[in-house]
């Protein structure tokens, strides 16, 4: 069976192949700010599901000569300060942000839509979202300064990682991990059965 990500996420790919997966990786290019434009009064969990779904689906047509595959597609934002938020885009914002998340709270949220595809077509799907609350340090302006100058956090949904440079500004989580890095290994276990399949199959699977 072939297991395709459909995500440019390197943290993702990293999650997955950790934990015993080796994905086909496709790049959906969803224009996301257009699917979040033609969903005006969606929740937070509506919002990232319906990013992860569009992100998988668009890959769908693209595996006509495959007879069994599994397509996953994921989204992560953070819901804070009665705000939902993507990556920054730029160092001014990230430290907007940074400013005010450091000694709060925040929820990071990952969408998730897993397909069983057969000759390019949506045989099954499971979609749903994790979130993971986050505790933030309070790190110093000049530490904010100085992380945001390693540029990483443009890179990544709510100006943070868990598992990087980020991780020391990061006091400590109620809930998946796995999620707040991209992608919840619990969670696309309970999709994947959902749709029929077995995670520890895949493990002996390969591309
Ligand atoms: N390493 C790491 N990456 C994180 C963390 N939190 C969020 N990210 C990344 O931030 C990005 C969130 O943006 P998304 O729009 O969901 O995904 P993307 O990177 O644009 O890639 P696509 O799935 O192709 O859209 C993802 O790449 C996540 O893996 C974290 O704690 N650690």
């Amino acid at each position: 069976m072939r297991f395709v990500l459909a995500s440019q996420s390197p943290a993702r790919l990293g999650v997955l192949k950790a934990a015993g997966i080796e994905p086909v990786v496709r790049v959906s290019g969803v224009d996301e700010d257009a699917v979040i434009a033609g969903l005006p009064n969606a929740s937070p969990e509506q919002v990232v599901t319906a990013l992860a779904e569009a992100k998988a689906r668009t890959v769908v047509g693209d595996l006509e000569r495959v007879e069994d595959a599994v397509v996953v597609g994921c989204d992560s934002m953070l819901r804070f300060d009665g705000q939902l938020v993507g990556k920054p885009g730029t160092p001014e914002v990230a430290k907007a942000r940074w400013l005010k998340m450091a000694g709060g709270e925040g929820t990071l949220l990952t969408g998730h839509a897993v397909l069983r595809v057969r000759h390019g077509v949506i045989a099954d799907s499971a979609i749903a979202a994790e979130k993971t609350v986050v505790r933030f340090a309070s790190p110093t302006v000049a530490e904010i300064d100085a992380y945001i100058a390693t540029g990483e956090p443009l890179q990544v949904a709510g100006a943070f990682t868990l598992d990087s440079l980020g991780g020391w500004f990061v006091d400590g989580i109620d809930g998946d991990p796995s999620s707040v890095i991209g992608i919840s290994l619990p969670l696309t276990r309970r999709l994947l059965s959902a749709i029929g399949v077995s995670v520890t199959d895949l493990w002996r699977s390969t591309k």
